[in-house]
């Protein structure tokens, strides 16, 4: 099987924070290959270094030493065209959902595609449309942001993640603000992309709504992988 069965592979991974005295490992000797298309829960404490993985994975801090090859890309080394070019291709929901507050839910979903610059204006407000309507918000897709609930904002910006078709979505406590239905709802969203079109999706959660559902579920402890459990999903 090659690197387009497994879009994220980390190798002999370790990660630092700061500098001489300061220093302190904060991941150590991560090795991990995440099958195309499933859905990957990490747990761990606070502090064990669940963010920082996740952070590293998705091209958003610099890998120190050790390997990550996402979508058959090796990110040491990687120049700022190629990672800026990787990013666009994960979709990301972490919990600061940093939605603009003087565009609507429907526009602010649309940024999500029209930064890719590949779509036209009416394709990306009927792909908007679409997701936000999954997401169960097809009667607020005018509305701003002051509007909207705390739930409410968490689901467009999950939409936001997804409506430009990522093949790697990476999220950080997504459900955390959600009642129980929606969070069920976002799951099985998650779930029906992998299915449907091979979307993996790595996350950080403790919701056992998540965890149940979930393919595989990573524990950290102190920055090591000290537990890896297939499930059936
Ligand atoms: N910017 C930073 N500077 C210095 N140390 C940091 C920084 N960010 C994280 N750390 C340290 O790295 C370790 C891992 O942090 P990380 O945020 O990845 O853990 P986490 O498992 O995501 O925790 P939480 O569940 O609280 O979000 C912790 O010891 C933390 O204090």
């Amino acid at each position: 099987m090659g690197d387009e069965d497994f879009p994220v592979q980390a190798r002999a991974l370790n990660y630092w924070f700061g500098r001489g005295e300061a220093r302190k490992q904060a991941l150590y000797d991560i090795d991990l290959r995440i099958a195309r298309g499933s859905l990957t829960v990490l747990v761990g404490p606070s502090g064990s270094g669940k963010t920082t993985l996740l952070t590293l994975l998705g091209c958003l801090r610099e890998v120190q030493q050790g390997l990550v090859i996402l979508l058959g890309h090796e990110l040491h080394g990687a120049t700022p065209a190629l990672a800026t070019a990787l990013r666009r291709r994960l979709g990301f929901i972490f919990q600061a959902h940093n939605l603009h507050e003087s565009l609507t839910a429907a526009q602010n979903v649309m940024m999500g595609v029209q930064v890719l610059g590949r779509v036209d204006k009416a394709r990306a407000q009927a792909a908007a449309a679409h997701v936000l309507g999954l997401l169960g918000l097809s009667e607020r897709l005018d509305y701003l942001p002051a509007n909207l609930s705390g739930g409410q904002k968490q689901r467009v910006a999950i939409a936001r993640a997804l409506v430009g078709n990522p093949e790697l979505v990476l999220a950080d406590e997504p459900t955390a603000a959600l009642d129980r239905d929606s969070g069920a709802n976002v799951v099985e969203l998650l779930k029906r992309l992998g299915q449907a079109r091979g979307t993996t999706t790595i996350m950080v959660t403790h919701d056992n709504r998540i965890l149940d559902r979930a393919d595989r579920i990573l524990t950290l402890e102190d920055g090591r992988i000290v537990g890896d459990e297939a499930r059936g999903g």
